[in-house]
């Protein structure tokens, strides 16, 4: 039986190619935002004045969720977001399965300054140079739909047009198999994108195979601070979170609590007597 990954990259196939064949590449080379200077995620979240980073994701529903929020604005998460002192954000643009749209990027983008990634199924040139003339700072490549040369390919791309990668892997397979690939930032996904189990033993496992030099992420079903300092403590950098923040109503209020109780558990860098002992962690 296809798997919901398969069916989703099946879908996202054809979409590209509709697409594509009325809005040519070069028409969205031309279009204003194409030609912006983009933000680092990756310089956000290794500067961040919290001593890690947060990257907070708009998300109305998912596979494994019918509906997480509907009936907050984008601008509305978006500047909530803002105001909470987040790093970065993540905007999903999968309409079929995820309910968000290229408006919702654009609309993030035309609200905040925040870092912005495109969270989507990438599998073509296009959807990447789509990416930056909707304003995105960075993309989300997931290996396990993706051939090592094509993780590649759109990397390069991807980073000639100023735009950060975010690698998602899941196991030991998928990241020993890009490890050469030089993305600024590596994400472990704790959701297996085949069962929608979650596990945050994905993250604790694979963490010290990540190379030095590029941003540990630690993504999904994090709901907590305790979760959160026990991820820091094995040497990820920030950590991806959207249901929790987005199925409040008041999600600048359910951030700026959840920040305050990290930095309780986590002291900040000038705080902490030696900082670096943090990745010597033994396992
Ligand atoms: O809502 P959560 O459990 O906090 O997870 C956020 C994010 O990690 C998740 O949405 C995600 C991670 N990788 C993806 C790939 C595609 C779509 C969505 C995702």
């Amino acid at each position: 039986m296809e798997t919901i990954l398969e069916k989703i990259i099946h879908q996202k196939k054809k979409e590209v190619m509709l697409k594509e064949s009325l809005i040519s590449r070069k028409q969205l080379e031309n279009s204003e935002l194409f030609k912006r200077h983009t933000f680092s995620l990756s310089e956000q979240i290794k500067t961040s004045p919290l001593g890690f980073g947060i990257i907070a994701e708009h998300k109305r529903r998912s596979p494994s969720r019918s509906s997480i929020n509907t009936s907050l604005l984008v601008q509305e998460v978006l500047e909530a977001y803002e105001n909470a002192g987040v790093n970065g954000a993540s905007i999903l643009t999968d309409n079929s399965f995820f309910g968000g749209s290229l408006e919702d990027l654009l609309l993030a983008r035309a609200t905040v300054k925040l870092p912005l990634l495109r969270k989507d199924f990438i599998i073509e040139e296009y959807q990447v140079i789509e990416a930056k003339a909707f304003g995105a700072d960075a993309i989300l490549l997931i290996a396990a739909t993706l051939t090592k040369q094509k993780v590649n390919s759109l990397t390069k791309l991807a980073q000639n047009l100023g735009l950060e990668v975010l690698l998602e892997v899941h196991n030991f397979k998928e990241l020993e198999q890009n490890i050469d690939t030089p993305v600024q930032l590596m994400g472990v996904n704790n959701r297996n994108l085949k069962t929608f189990e979650v596990s945050l033993e994905n993250s604790l496992s694979l963490v010290h195979h990540i190379p030095d030099g590029v941003v540990k992420i630690s993504e999904s079903g994090i709901n907590s601070a305790e979760a959160i300092k026990t991820l820091y403590d094995v040497g990820y950098d920030g950590f991806l979170i959207g249901e929790h923040f987005m199925k409040t109503n008041d999600p600048e209020k359910e951030v700026k609590n959840f920040i305050h109780k990290i930095c309780q558990l986590i002291p900040k860098k000038n705080e902490s007597k030696n900082q670096n002992l943090r990745h010597e962690t033994p396992r």
